[in-house]
C-alpha cells in the first residue's frame, strides 16, 4: 500500500497482519480478522429549521464478537466514510482484547459537519440514526458511546429514540451517558485521563522525570483537554495545544484548567490570554518536547514529518494518528509510542464500567471508577512492555499480538476455524 492513499482501514488491517505473521498464528485467524463483520449503511432523511429535507449518509460497522458484543463509539464529522468507520471498528476489537474487556470492536458515524447545524437539527439527526440502526444494536449486541463531535446529550437522545424504537427500557444500549441519566462518574475524564497515564508511564521506563516534562496536544476536544489537564496535574507543563485551527504556545507551561474554561465559552483556543504566541496548526506535532500527544484525527504523523518530531514519547489519544511508515521512523529514532489501542483505551474502559453499572442497576464514586480504571491501562502497559522486549518488536506490534492471541483464543473455542 503506497502512503499516498491513507486509507485508515488498508492500515489497520496492515497492522493486524504484521501481528499476525509475528505471532505465527494459522492463516485463519488473519483471514476472519482482516474484515468487519457486518457494515450497515443508512440513509437518514432531517427536517431542517427551514422546513426543507437533507439526507444525511450514516454507518455502523460491526468487526468481531467473538469475546462479546461490539462496543465503539459513533463520530459526527464531515470527513466520515466507510472505510474510516471499517478501520475504527477493527481498532475497536484489538483494544478492547488489549485491556482484556468482555467486547468486540463497532464504531458507527454520519458524514456531517455538526458545527453547521442548529442544536434542534442535531437531535433529529441523533433520533434518526438510532432509530435507523436500532435493529443492529442493543444491550447485549451492540453498545455505541461517544467519538468526534458526539457528546453525553446525544447518547441519551439516541437511548430514548432506541428505547421508543424496541419498546424496551435498556439504558446500558449507549455509554458516555449524562451522569444524571445512567451514565458513569469518570466517563467523560476516561479517555484523556488514560492517555496520561500511559505517558507517565512510558516516562518512568524511560527514567524522564514527570515533573517539568514539557507536553505538547494536538486536539483540544474531550480527550486532549483531559490528557492535558491530567498531565498537569501530574506536575508536567504542557507548552503547545492545537484545534482545528490553529496551535498556541505558552513555553512556561498553561494554565490547563483555566484554557479548558475558555475553550467551553468560546469554542476554540485561539483568542486565550495566557498564550505568549500563536503558529499554524500543525506547528505542534514538530515541538521540542518530552511528550507529544496527538489527539485529534487519524494520518497525522506521516512519512512527510516523522522525521521532524522531537518528542522521546508519543502516546496516541487518537485513533490511528500515526502511518505504518511514520512508525518506522519513529521507532529508527528512538521515540516511544504508546499505541492508541492502549493509550487510548481508558474510554472503552470506563464504558465497560458505566455498562456494567447500567446491567447492576448500581452506582460507583469517581474514584473508585479511576481506581479500577488506572489498574487496568497499568497491568496492560506492563504486559505489553514486556512483551515488546521479549519478542524485539515495537509497542503497537506487541499490544497487537497480545490481543489478537486473546480474540484467536475465543474464535478458536467458538469454532470459527
Ligand atoms: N471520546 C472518547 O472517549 C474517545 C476518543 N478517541 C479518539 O480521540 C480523538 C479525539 O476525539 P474526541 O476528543 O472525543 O473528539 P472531540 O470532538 O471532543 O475533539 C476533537 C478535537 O480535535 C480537534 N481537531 C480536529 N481536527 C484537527 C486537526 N486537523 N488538527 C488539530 N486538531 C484538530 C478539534 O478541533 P475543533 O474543536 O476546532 O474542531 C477538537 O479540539 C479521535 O481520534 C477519537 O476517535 C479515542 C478513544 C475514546
Ligand atoms: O467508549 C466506548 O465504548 C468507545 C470509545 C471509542 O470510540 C474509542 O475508544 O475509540
Amino acid at each position: 500500500m503506497s502512503e499516498k492513499t491513507l486509507n485508515p482501514f488498508e492500515i489497520a488491517q496492515q497492522q493486524v497482519k504484521v501481528a499476525c505473521d509475528k505471532l505465527g498464528t494459522v492463516p485463519a485467524v488473519y483471514e476472519i480478522l482482516k474484515n468487519p463483520l457486518r457494515v450497515v449503511e443508512v440513509a437518514i432523511p432531517v427536517k431542517m429549521d427551514d422546513g426543507s429535507i437533507r439526507t444525511f449518509i450514516g454507518y455502523r460497522s460491526q468487526h468481531n464478537d467473538a469475546i462479546g458484543p461490539f462496543k465503539g463509539g459513533l463520530r459526527f464529522h464531515q470527513d466520515v466514510h466507510m472505510d474510516e468507520v471499517k478501520a475504527l471498528s477493527t481498532w475497536m476489537t484489538f483494544k478492547c482484547g488489549v485491556v482484556g474487556i468482555p467486547y468486540g470492536g463497532g464504531k458507527g458515524g454520519i458524514a456531517v459537519n455538526p458545527k453547521e447545524l442548529s442544536q434542534r437539527e442535531l437531535e433529529r439527526l441523533a433520533r434518526g440514526y438510532a432509530r435507523a440502526i436500532a435493529p443492529v444494536i442493543g444491550e447485549r449486541k451492540d453498545i455505541p458511546a461517544p467519538d468526534v463531535n458526539t457528546n453525553p446529550q446525544i447518547m441519551a437522545w439516541m437511548v430514548d429514540e432506541y428505547e421508543k424504537a424496541t419498546g424496551r427500557f435498556e439504558p446500558g444500549v449507549f455509554t458516555g451517558k449524562p451522569v444524571s441519566f445512567y451514565g458513569s462518574l469518570g466517563r467523560t475524564e476516561a479517555t484523556g485521563y488514560g492517555v496520561a497515564i500511559m505517558a507517565r508511564d512510558a516516562a518512568k521506563k524511560l527514567n524522564i522525570p514527570i515533573e517539568g516534562a514539557k507536553v505538547a496536544v494536538q486536539g483540544f476536544g474531550n480527550v486532549g483537554s483531559f490528557a492535558a489537564l491530567y498531565m498537569s496535574k501530574m506536575g508536567a507543563k504542557v507548552v503547545a495545544v492545537s484545534d482545528s485551527s490553529s496551535c498556541i504556545i505558552n513555553k512556561s507551561g498553561f494554565h490547563v484548567k483555566s484554557l479548558i474554561d475558555f475553550v467551553n465559552k468560546t469554542g476554540q483556543i485561539l483568542g486565550y490570554d495566557g498564550a505568549h504566541e500563536s503558529l499554524e496548526r500543525d506547528a505542534v506535532l514538530t515541538m521540542d518536547v518530552d511528550i507529544l500527544m496527538p489527539c485529534a484525527l487519524e494520518n497525522q504523523i506521516t512519512s512527510k514529518n516523522a522525521h521532524n518530531i522531537n518528542a522521546k514519547i508519543i502516546s496516541e489519544g487518537a485513533n490511528g494518528p500515526t502511518t505504518p511508515e511514520a512508525d518506522q521512523i519513529l521507532n529508527n529514532k528512538g521515540i516511544v509510542v504508546v499505541p492508541d489501542i492502549l493509550a487510548n483505551a481508558g474510554g472503552v474502559t470506563v464504558s465497560y464500567f458505566e455498562w456494567v453499572q447500567n446491567l447492576m442497576r448500581y452506582s460507583w464514586s469517581f474514584e473508585e471508577v479511576q481506581e479500577k480504571q488506572e489498574k487496568i491501562m497499568v497491568k496492560a502497559f506492563e504486559e505489553i512492555w514486556q512483551l515488546k522486549s521479549e519478542h524485539g518488536v515495537d509497542m503497537r506490534t506487541a499490544a497487537y499480538m497480545m490481543s489478537i492471541k486473546r480474540i484467536a483464543e475465543a474464535m478458536k473455542l467458538r469454532g470459527w476455524y
